[in-house]
């Protein structure tokens, strides 16, 4: 099991002894247990372990008590606390003073004690000192001996913990870039100085030529290999679609092609150790080879110089972003197309906040209801009848996108690897063809994936882009895959790339300027790319992108359901110019 963050669970309590705090020791313990109860039944990391509270020795009522808290959580492994209580407290004596750990703190709504006091009080501390908290206050006054946690209470316990569990798990990890920048693609020109003050991560570089290396002088494991092989033979190699794309002078032979596949492979089991080690080749000798590069997401340059020679990376870069392989199902990793390294974070920030697989798109194209007329004769009917966004890259995308998973009701899902089924798996495997690569733009061959998303899944589309002068902004877009009508859809692919994956998106329309529409969404986009998570999941994006002082300049979220911290609200009533001014004010959290 991999080693997690741990949230810290902070009960504090007035410090007066004889009489006040005696009465409240039971109770302020009772609602640190329950906090922690409710996050570990019901928040996961990415391997499935549940995610994992540690609380305070005991109340925390006078400055002494704060420190030994505060040693524990770092002897712990905390990477973010929780304060808890339901009564007066001393707030600069009992509040949270670690500079790296996001911070909230729930004032238990009940009268007999000022424990909504505290929380103004200690909130206040937090913004004087420029430490900002996200402040908990239930809708509705509690009874003394309820211990219970209401809905609302537990909504934003769970909101905060998650996006906090996602901004401690980054933390100390690498982006590895396997090769450098992609076509002047602007993502992956990639940019250390905000990995390392936004997100506290670190950036690794291997060149591409390790790759040729560790194949050629046989740094990977052969077993793995012929298992990885038999498999690909079985459930990818079956599906090789008609290489219809390639002009006959293009074609690969059939040798060609097989090598190619064995290429790829090998490709994939080598950019996986390379982004996490493998003690495997430890046993094998490879003492420096098996560490890895401690990365959590990663980019694959691909474009061009490799794929002007080698086979291109999209088998190992859609397989690598889905919640299996050969060895079963898995979570998944982040893997970056053309190195977008921005890309990458978006994608990273999905998987985090919700452990699924995650989808990385070229926004490619948006259809108006005219233009799909004026081309097929045919109209664009429900959910897609204001016009459609279409969202297809070279074949690196998640097989999971395929929407061949389903829950009970089979309706179509991407998933948790834990909720994965055999039948989830055979099915996304059987609903994407591996075509030969065209050519005309991967001239060293190899294979793209190819599927076309099912209608009907709740997605987020997200985008991190990096503005000089001003730093990162998040772009966020709810909405829904869309079928379209069959005919209408073979026109348009077969008019863009009919070898790539396709998912048609659209996004959920608003009264805020850019979601006046489905153009003015694809038009507001910030860059050529996209990363898309199943589910709705605008607000916890808002909440993580508070906690990492990213500004969002683009969401359809309605403002109530905006979760920041307290001292957001200092910086004024309109919600979007006090995330862009408490952004400013306060800047990265690790510079
Ligand atoms: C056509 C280019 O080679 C593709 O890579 C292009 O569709 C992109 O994905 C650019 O982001
Ligand atoms: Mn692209």
């Amino acid at each position: 099991m991999k080693k997690y963050p741990k949230i810290g669970i902070r009960p504090t309590i007035d410090g007066r002894q004889g009489g006040v705090r005696e009465s409240l020791e039971e109770k302020t313990m009772n609602l640190a247990k329950a906090v922690a109860e409710l996050i570990s039944t019901n928040l996961k990391n990415g391997d499935g372990s549940p995610v994992e509270c540690v609380i305070a020795d005991g109340t925390i009522g006078r400055v002494a008590e704060s420190a030994a808290c505060a040693e524990k959580f770092e002897r712990e492994g905390v990477g973010s606390t929780i304060t808890v209580t339901s009564c007066w407290c001393y707030g600069a004596e009992t509040m949270d003073m670690n500079p790296y750990y996001p911070k909230a703190v729930w004032g238990f709504n009940g009268t007999e004690r000022p424990g909504a006091v505290y929380l103004a009080a200690v909130l206040a501390g937090h913004a004087q000192k420029g430490l900002p908290a996200f402040g908990i206050y239930g809708h509705d006054v509690q009874d003394l001996d309820d211990n219970s946690i209401p809905a609302d209470v537990a909504e934003k316990i769970l909101r905060f913990a998650r996006a906090a569990q996602a901004v401690a798990t980054m933390r100390g990890k690498s982006y590895l870039s396997m090769g450098s920048v992609s076509m002047g693609i602007a993502g992956s020109i990639v940019n250390p100085d905000f990995f390392q003050e936004y997100l506290g991560m670190r950036n690794e570089s291997v060149d591409l030529t390790e790759i040729i290396r560790r194949m050629t002088e046989g740094i990977y494991d052969k077993e793995e290999y012929a298992k990885a092989m038999a498999w690909t033979e079985k459930y990818c190699k079956v599906n090789e679609g008609e290489d219809f794309k390639n002009r006959p002078e293009k074609r690969k032979t059939r040798e060609q092609k097989d090598a190619d596949w064995e290429f790829i492979v090998k490709m994939m089991i080598i950019m996986r150790d390379l982004m996490q080690g493998n003690p495997k080749l430890r046993e094998m000798g490879f003492k420096e080879e098996a560490l890895g590069h401690n990365a959590i997401a990663a980019g694959f340059q691909g474009q061009r110089q490799w794929t002007d020679f080698y086979p291109n990376g999209d088998y190992p870069e859609a397989l690598l972003n889905t919640s299996f392989d050969w060895n079963g199902i898995r979570e998944a990793y982040v893997v970056a197309t053309e190195n977008d390294a921005c890309n990458g974070v978006a994608m990273l920030f999905g998987h985090l906040l919700t452990n699924r697989a995650q989808i990385f798109s070229d926004v490619r194209t948006y259809w108006s209801p005219e233009a799909v007329k004026r081309v097929t004769g045919k109209e664009l009917t429900g959910l897609a009848a204001n016009g459609i966004i279409h969202l297809i890259n070279s074949g690196a995308t998640t097989l999971d996108g395929s929407g061949q998973s389903v829950d009970e009701a089979g309706n179509p899902v991407m998933k948790e690897p834990w909720n994965l089924t055999q039948a989830d798996v055979d099915n996304c495997l059987k609903a994407t063809t591996w075509y030969p690569a065209d050519r005309d733009y991967f001239r060293g061959g190899g294979f793209s994936s190819n599927f076309l998303s099912k209608g009907g899944m709740p997605v987020t589309m997200m985008r991190l882009n990096l503005v000089k002068g001003l730093g990162p902004v998040l772009q966020i877009a709810e909405g829904w895959t869309v079928t379209i009508d069959p005919e209408i859809h073979e026109k348009l692919n077969m008019r863009t790339d009919p070898t790539w994956p396709t998912t048609w998106f659209v996004p959920r329309l608003c009264d805020k300027p850019a979601f006046k529409d489905v153009y003015s969404v694809m038009n507001n986009w910030g860059a050529n790319h996209g990363a898309i998570s199943y589910g709705h999941i605008g607000q916890d994006l808002i909440t993580m992108a508070s906690i990492l002082r990213i500004p969002v300049c683009m969401h359809n979220v309605d403002d109530e359901k905006i979760f920041r911290p307290a001292a957001w609200n200092a910086f004024g009533m309109d919600k979007e110019g006090a995330d862009y001014r408490a952004c400013a004010t306060y800047g990265p959290i690790y510079k």
